[in-house]
């Protein structure tokens, strides 16, 4: 499981290591990382230009004592330095004796465009609100740059907590961050900005509990389902499929699509597009009554391509076993009856369905998806899983969020979100829970999306043709294959 800490867990983390170490030993620690990265991105140390971006704190302390292990290895190093008063002592000291040079912010746009390496020490952790104006105006340096640009410890200008980024802020082919991930790197339209992602053990003991877990291979085996000798179709759990209509049936034969390939024995479907999905798949139990009537199943999925068919929403809101509400059903899903639910319930809106439900622009969703995952899990008392360029699925009651870092922008097609909610309907009634279900469904359907793709556009039926494909991939990292 890769994790995230908050800043305040970081700093407690700190504040306790350094307690036991010499003076400057973390600083040392991380410097050291910083500088081996940076060699290695350069190749040839020796005679490169390198410009440091300074700011008044520590991140510009870790920038100076890097600068001069790169100096000391022949670089040219120049020192920009934002508050040249409140600049690190010990690291300008250092830079100066490995033979670095100073400049001030007048010079750093001929100095960047020069540069071979640019390395951002303008803030990190202690970074608070947008970029201040001459921070700014560095910032927006770095993404003219041709110079390769590495960020110290979090791109500046991005939030650490949250991965929002309001105004200008440091886009970086590489972060080397420091004793483990902040949210923010894991989060778009942060993410975005940290480039790749090297993180620099430098020591620091940890809680248990993340503010923020990405699922990884190994964990994704642990947790998918395997038929045992004594299973059977019901053993292993059916999953039922209310969706579809008249003018969509193809969200019910994509939904049917995804549920088939997530573990569930047998998926029986209801609505009125039984006989495209049974054209498609004639291994779909079809029933022609309500969910209700339609047989025993283990969870449901409805909403997707449902239109305005309220009743069969609240029909399977009333059902006791897991429902995901998808598509038109969260539209159509009433919120105390999901709040008053016993049995668990997991919603998967897009940023534009989770802005409706919550009354704000979609663009305010995009820029802050913690907040908003967040709000609507505890808003309906439900799981919430929230699609796009980085997925994240929140519980009711808190805990870490999972993000899920496996998708590509080429999932961006239509019906992919129908396979995705069929895909962890599935796996919902083969007893994952509403998180679990929701974050290795995410997981799979964005590898899913790789496969398919491939590097060039895929439809949403090729998406789902890549599930098993990107389940043995997964349960590759298993002990045991079944
Ligand atoms: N502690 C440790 O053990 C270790 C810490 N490490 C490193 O320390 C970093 C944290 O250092 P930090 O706490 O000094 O904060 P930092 O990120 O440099 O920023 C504070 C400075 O920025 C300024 N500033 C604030 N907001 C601003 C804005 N919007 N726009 C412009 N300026 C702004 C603020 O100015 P002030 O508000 O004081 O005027 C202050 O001077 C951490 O990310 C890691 O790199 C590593 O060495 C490992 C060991
Ligand atoms: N930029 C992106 N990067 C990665 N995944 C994306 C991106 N945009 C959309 N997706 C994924 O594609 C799927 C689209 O679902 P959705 O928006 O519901 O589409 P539809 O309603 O057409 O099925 C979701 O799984 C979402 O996470
Ligand atoms: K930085």
């Amino acid at each position: 499981m890769r994790t995230a800490y908050s800043v305040e867990t970081v700093r407690t983390a700190e504040r306790s290591l350094m307690a036991r170490l010499p003076e400057g030993a973390l600083m040392q620690r991380a410097a050291a990382g910083l500088a081996a990265a940076c060699a290695q991105l350069l190749g040839r140390v020796y005679g490169s230009r390198v410009v440091l971006l300074v700011g008044s704190g520590d991140n510009g302390g870790d920038a100076l004592y890097a600068g001069a292990r790169l100096a000391r290895r022949g670089a040219g190093v120049t020192a920009v330095l934002l508050a040249p008063d409140r600049t690190h002592p010990g690291g300008l000291a250092a830079l100066r004796r490995a033979g670095g040079s100073v400049a001030g912010v007048g010079e750093a746009e001929e100095l960047v465009q020069r540069a071979d390496l640019v390395v951002d020490g303008i803030v990190g952790i202690g970074g608070k609100g947008g970029l201040r104006p001459d921070a700014a105006r560095l910032a927006a340096l770095s993404e003219t740059s041709r110079a390769i640009v590495v960020a110290v410890d979090l791109p500046s200008g991005v939030e650490a907590d949250s991965g929002e980024v309001r105004g200008a802020a440091v886009r970086a082919d590489l972060t080397v961050t420091f004793g483990t991930h902040k949210p923010g790197l894991l989060i778009d339209p942060a993410r975005e900005h940290a480039g790749s992602v090297r993180l620099v053990d430098i020591g620091l003991e940890l809680p248990e509990k993340a503010d923020l877990e990405a699922l990884q291979h190994a964990d994704v085996a642990a947790l998918l389902p395997a038929p045992a000798a004594e299973s059977d179709k019901y053993r292993r759990g059916v999953v039922g499929i209310a969706a579809g209509s008249a003018r969509y049936p193809g969200a019910a034969v994509l939904a049917v699509a995804g549920a088939l390939r997530g573990g569930a024995g047998a998926v029986r479907y209801v609505g009125p597009a039984g006989s495209a999905v049974i054209a498609r798949f004639p291994e779909t139990l079809v029933s022609d009554r309500g969910p209700a009537k339609a047989g025993r199943v283990q969870a449901w999925v409805v909403g997707p391509g449902a239109g305005d068919d309220a009743a069969t929403v609240a029909e399977v809101l009333e059902a006791d076993v897991p429902v995901l509400v998808d598509a038109d059903g969260l539209r159509l899903a009433d919120r105390e009856t999901v709040r008053g639910r016993t049995a668990p319930t997991l919603m998967t809106p897009h940023a534009g369905e989770a802005a409706a439900l919550l009354g704000v622009s979609r663009e305010e969703v995009e820029g802050a998806r913690l907040t908003a995952v967040r709000e609507l899990a505890a808003r309906y008392g439900a799981t919430v899983l929230l699609k796009g360029s980085t997925t994240l699925v929140a519980d009711p009651g808190g805990g870490p969020v999972r993000v899920n870092a496996t998708g590509t922008p080429w999932l961006a097609t239509a019906g992919s979100g129908d396979v995705l909610s069929g895909l962890a309907g599935s796996l919902l009634a083969a007893r994952l829970s509403t998180r679990d279900a929701g974050s290795v469904a995410a997981y799979l359907h964005g590898l899913a999306g790789r496969y398919a793709a491939n590097g060039a556009p895929a439809g949403a039926h090729d998406v789902a043709n890549a599930i098993p494909q990107a389940w043995r991939d997964a349960r590759g990292a298993a002990s045991v294959r079944g």
